[in-house]
C-alpha cells in the first residue's frame, strides 16, 4: 500500500556554529492537504523549508521522499520531484522570462511544442503570461515572485514526464511567495497551489506571514518559534493564545464573512491576558 506520507522529516535539526536553527522538528507533508509553516522572523522557516528540500543536509534526524532519505536520492531524480521556491528569487542574468522557464524543462522528454505549452500552462497558473518576454531583471518584485511559482510549476510538470505511472507524486515548497504580491494575486497563487496539488496529487509546504491566507487555504499548520514546534495541528484549530505568545503581539481572530477560513487582525497591542484584558477569541 502507498505511503499516504509524500514528504517525511523526522526530529530533523540543523546547526551551525552551536546554534541549532531547526532543533527536532518533524513534519509530514500529505497529497491534498496544504500545511501552513508560520512562525516570527528567525524561527527556523526558511532553514525547515531548505532541509525538506534537500538543499541543506540535516544535522540530525532524516528527510524521506517517499520513504526514501534524500541524501540517497541523485539530484536529478529530486529535480523531478521537489521544487523550492524561495524567499527572494534571485533576479538572474538578463534572460527573458521564458527563456529562464525553458532552462527549467529542457530536458523534458517531449517535443518543443510541448514544451512551449508546458512553458504557457504554468506561465497562466501563476497569472504571468504577460510577462514571457520581460527580462527577468526588470521585474518588479510581485512579478519576480509570480515567474518564481511558474517555474516551479514548469520544471515539476516537465519532471512528472520523466516519471512512469503513478510512481511518485511531487512536492512543492513555497517560501513567503505571497510577500511581495498585491492581495488579489496572492489570492490568486494560493488558489492555484491548491489547484495544482488536486491537479497532480502533489503535496504542498508555504511559509506564510498572514494568518487570514493561510486560514483560508491551508488544512494544516505547523508553527515554530525559536527552531523548534510551537504547536501543530489542523489550521482551523490554531489557538490565537499560541500566536499571541510566539508573535508577542495580540491577535483577534473573525470569523470570514464568506464562512471560508477566518480572519486574523493585529492590534499591535500586548498579547491579551499581559495586560489584564481577556482574549477576543471566536
Ligand atoms: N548559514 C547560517 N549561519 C548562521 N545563522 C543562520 C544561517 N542561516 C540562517 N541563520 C539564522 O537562523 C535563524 C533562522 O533563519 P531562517 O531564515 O530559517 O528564519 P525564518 O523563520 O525563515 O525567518 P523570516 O521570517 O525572517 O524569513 C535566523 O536567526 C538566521 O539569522
Amino acid at each position: 500500500m502507498r505511503n499516504p506520507i509524500l514528504l517525511q522529516a523526522d526530529q530533523v535539526s540543523f546547526a551551525v556554529g552551536g546554534r541549532r536553527l531547526v532543533d527536532g522538528v518533524t513534519v509530514h507533508l500529505v497529497p491534498g492537504r496544504l500545511l501552513a509553516i508560520l512562525g516570527p522572523n528567525g524561527a527556523g522557516k526558511s532553514t525547515l523549508l531548505a532541509l525538506l528540500s534537500g538543499e541543506r543536509r540535516p544535522t540530525g534526524g532524516a528527510v524521506r521522499l517517499d520513504g526514501r532519505d534524500l541524501r540517497e536520492l541523485p539530484p536529478r531524480l529530486l529535480a523531478h520531484r521537489r521544487a523550492l521556491v524561495g524567499q527572494h528569487p534571485a533576479a538572474g542574468f538578463a534572460f527573458s522570462v521564458e527563456e529562464a522557464i525553458m532552462l527549467a524543462v529542457e530536458t523534458a522528454p517531449c517535443s518543443a511544442a510541448d514544451r512551449r505549452r508546458l512553458i504557457a500552462d504554468s506561465l497562466r497558473a501563476a497569472d504571468a503570461e504577460g510577462l514571457r518576454d520581460r527580462l527577468l531583471p526588470q521585474l518588479s518584485g510581485g512579478e519576480s515572485q509570480r515567474v518564481a511559482f511558474a517555474r516551479a510549476l514548469a520544471q515539476l510538470a516537465a519532471g512528472a514526464l520523466h516519471r512512469d505511472g503513478a510512481d511518485g507524486f511531487p512536492c512543492l515548497l513555497l517560501d513567503e511567495p505571497t510577500a511581495s504580491l498585491d492581495p488579489a494575486h496572492q489570492h490568486h497563487l494560493l488558489r492555484a497551489a491548491r489547484a495544482w496539488m488536486e491537479r497532480t496529487g502533489g503535496a504542498c509546504a508555504v511559509v506564510l506571514h498572514d494568518m487570514t491566507l493561510a486560514a483560508r487555504y491551508c488544512d494544516d499548520a505547523l508553527v515554530l518559534a525559536d527552531g523548534r514546534e510551537a504547536w501543530s495541528g489542523p489550521m482551523s484549530a490554531l489557538p490565537v493564545p499560541v500566536l499571541e505568545r510566539v508573535f508577542a503581539t495580540r491577535f483577534v481572530r473573525m470569523p470570514a464573512p464568506d464562512g471560508q477560513g477566518a480572519v486574523f487582525a493585529t492590534t499591535g497591542q500586548p498579547p491579551s491576558g499581559l495586560d489584564g484584558t481577556i482574549a477576543t477569541d471566536y
